[in-house]
């Protein structure tokens, strides 16, 4: 990442060491204590995965990850629940006619539903996908991310290591994303006595029903569709996030976390803009056979959404997921550049 590191919003675009620029933003105290104390010795780039990385840095560094990525799925989570249901259902006439139903039927609880796993999950997958991206970047560039602020890798780099991220975390992310858009597909309200209980109690319920029903198979329905969406979509989203980066940072420099911020932001927008209709293909192969109809496959799929719904279809939810998308990614990459850069 060229310039990877954050600075304060207010800070002089210095090239920096540590992360002390960031102070301000993510607490100079814990980190000066460190550097005083000199418990923090600067650990090796090549680490596979980010979270464990984030352990040896300290907890303060995994609770950041972890609690950023974390905040940006709650906050995100009712958002992604009406995309999820205007690109499945078609008892919808648009955004607002969702979310009014939704709150009328299923309290504000309903914009919740099927968020627990996505939580416990967002750890692990975002630690798979921004340790490949950037020890897959240490192997293409043979450069440290140090190195990399004086020689940045190019964007075909960049890119490569992006659909290599997207790649293994869509298999990671597969089985936690179908039985999130399951259970937030379900409409009934919470259960009231005399009323039919939702085909599914939980996340835990859910998986167990799918895996007796149809084997483990069952629980990377549509993985297929998610892969072919990750794959190159995050080669976009980490290029996007990179030139962004270079445009507003002077060569050899950090980008400001402000710059941070905005181009993390564009970068999740743009690459859902590209994602969204491998996203509705998918989203459809993974409710196949409930309020779906099943398909005999992706094609099958792509074509009978089509045929009847019009071209239009293919990007289903795609107003709502940009707007949740910007603060999501913009606390996702501020965080990625703090823990690269703790490391020195
Ligand atoms: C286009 N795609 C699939 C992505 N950009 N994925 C990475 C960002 C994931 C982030 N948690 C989000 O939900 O936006």
């Amino acid at each position: 990442m060229a310039g990877a590191g954050v600075s304060s919003p207010g800070a002089s675009k210095t090239p920096l060491r540590s992360p002390s620029s960031a102070l301000p933003l993510l607490g100079a105290e814990r980190w000066e204590g460190r550097a005083l104390s000199g418990s923090s010795p600067c650990p090796p780039t090549g680490q596979w995965l980010l979270a464990s990385s984030a352990w040896r840095e300290g907890p303060h560094s995994l609770h950041l990850l972890v609690t950023t990525g974390a905040l940006g799925l709650v906050l995100g989570h009712p958002f992604d629940t009406v995309k999820v249901r205007l690109q499945t259902q078609n008892t919808y006439r648009g955004i607002v006619d969702c979310m009014v139903k939704t709150y009328r039927h299923e309290s504000l609880l309903g914009f919740f539903k099927g968020m627990s796993f996505p939580i416990a999950s967002i750890a692990v997958v975002n630690s798979v996908l921004f340790g490949v991206y950037s020890n897959t970047l240490l192997v293409l560039t043979a450069t440290s991310h140090q190195e990399r602020r004086a020689q940045p890798p190019s964007y075909t780099h960049v890119f490569i290591a992006g659909c290599t991220g997207g790649f293994l975390q869509a298999y990671c992310l597969a089985p936690f994303d179908l039985i999130k858009v399951r259970l937030q597909n379900q409409t009934e309200p919470r259960a009231q006595p005399g009323s039919p209980p939702p085909q599914y109690r939980g996340p835990v319920h859910c998986a167990a029903s799918i895996f007796q029903e149809e084997g483990p198979r069952g629980l990377f329905r549509g993985a297929w569709a998610l892969t072919l969406r990750d794959t190159p979509t995050l080669g976009i989203y980490f290029a996007t996030y990179e030139w962004l980066c270079r445009q507003s940072t002077p060569d050899g420099q950090n980008p400001s976390s402000a710059t941070v911020l905005v181009a993390g932001g564009f970068a999740g927008i743009t690459s859902w803009v590209t994602a969204t209709p491998l996203d509705v293909i998918k989203s459809r192969m993974q409710m196949a056979g409930l309020k779906q109809r099943e398909y005999q496959g992706m094609l099958d799929c792509m074509v009978s959404s089509a045929r009847q719904e019009g071209l239009g279809v293919f990007f289903r939810g795609l107003t709502i997921n940009s707007a949740r998308a910007f603060p999501v990614n913009a606390v996702t990459f501020l965080s990625y550049e703090y823990l690269l850069h703790s490391w020195g």
